[in-house]
């Protein structure tokens, strides 16, 4: 699925949030979004995810506008993963799962074989494999990032919106996590603050500042040094490789 956000507006109280975003994530990409602290991440997230309306603008869906299309069409079609935990309750890992085959079943049906069969591949790939009987109370931060993930998955989006996915993993479940969600025929929409890590999975970046979105293109085009000097105030080196993936190392201050 495609996802395009038109000239986007967010404002609280008259203190422009978002100020005509635009952002185009084709079929089966990955966006990073990227961005200093209190730049707008989360805010746009939550307007693509339809969590908050946009003041101005729009946003597509294959080229539809998301606010006129069916909320079931659309829980069925897009999952997205905040920074909030999906769930507070004392349920098991299965539970926390089902909730995200909803969407699929006839309204009060009760969950199937078929939806347990789901529930546990999307496990194995969260590296999870058996956890099901779990408390999800009982798990670790980046234990509940995997299983938040896998909650999305299991309801196999075509698009998938996630606020910063990888805050909590260790470095191979960040590799493992990226290298998935970049091979799967899934769109991807990411806030992300690991540049080095957006630079060599992403396909396309959107750069935000204070809300306005100050560069967008491929990550050679995005990741220059002067634009990371400029935008995030640290030195970096970035080198492309001839696959287009980039890899930057940040410097620390003298
Ligand atoms: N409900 C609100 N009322 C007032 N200001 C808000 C509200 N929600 C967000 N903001 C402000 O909007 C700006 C953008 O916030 P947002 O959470 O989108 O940033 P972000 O880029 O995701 O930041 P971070 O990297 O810290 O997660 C911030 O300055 C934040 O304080």
């Amino acid at each position: 699925m495609r996802i395009e956000a038109l000239e986007v507006d967010r404002r609280v109280r008259d203190v422009g949030l978002l100020s005509g975003v635009a952002l185009d994530a084709p079929k089966g990409s990955m966006v990073g979004l990227l961005g200093p602290n209190g730049s707008g991440k989360s805010t746009l997230l939550r307007v693509l995810a339809g969590l908050d309306r946009p003041d101005g603008g729009r946003v597509l869906l294959d080229g539809a506008d998301r606010a006129r299309l069916p909320r079931r069409e659309v829980a069925r079609r897009v999952a997205v993963v905040t920074q909030h935990t999906p769930t507070d309750a004392d349920m098991t890992v299965a539970d926390v799962l089902q909730m995200g085959r909803i969407p699929h079943r006839p309204l009060l049906a009760p969950p199937g074989a078929d939806d347990e069969r789901r529930i546990a591949t999307a496990l194995e790939h969260a590296g999870l494999s058996g956890w099901e009987r779990r408390r999800w109370t009982s798990l670790s931060g980046g234990e509940r990032q995997r299983v938040a993930i896998a909650r999305a998955l299991v309801g196999e989006p075509e698009l998938l919106l996630l606020d910063e996915p990888t805050n909590h993993l260790d470095i191979r479940h960040r590799f493992a996590l990226l290298d998935g969600l970049a091979r799967a025929p899934i769109t991807v929409v990411a806030a992300l603050h690991d540049l080095d890590l957006a630079g060599q999975y992403c396909d396309r970046i959107v750069l935000l500042a204070a809300g306005h979105v100050v560069a967008a293109g491929t990550p050679a085009e995005v990741l220059t040094e002067e634009t990371i000097a400029s935008v995030f105030g640290v030195a970096a080196e970035v080198v492309v490789a001839p696959t287009g993936r980039v890899r930057i190392l940040l410097r620390a201050p003298d």
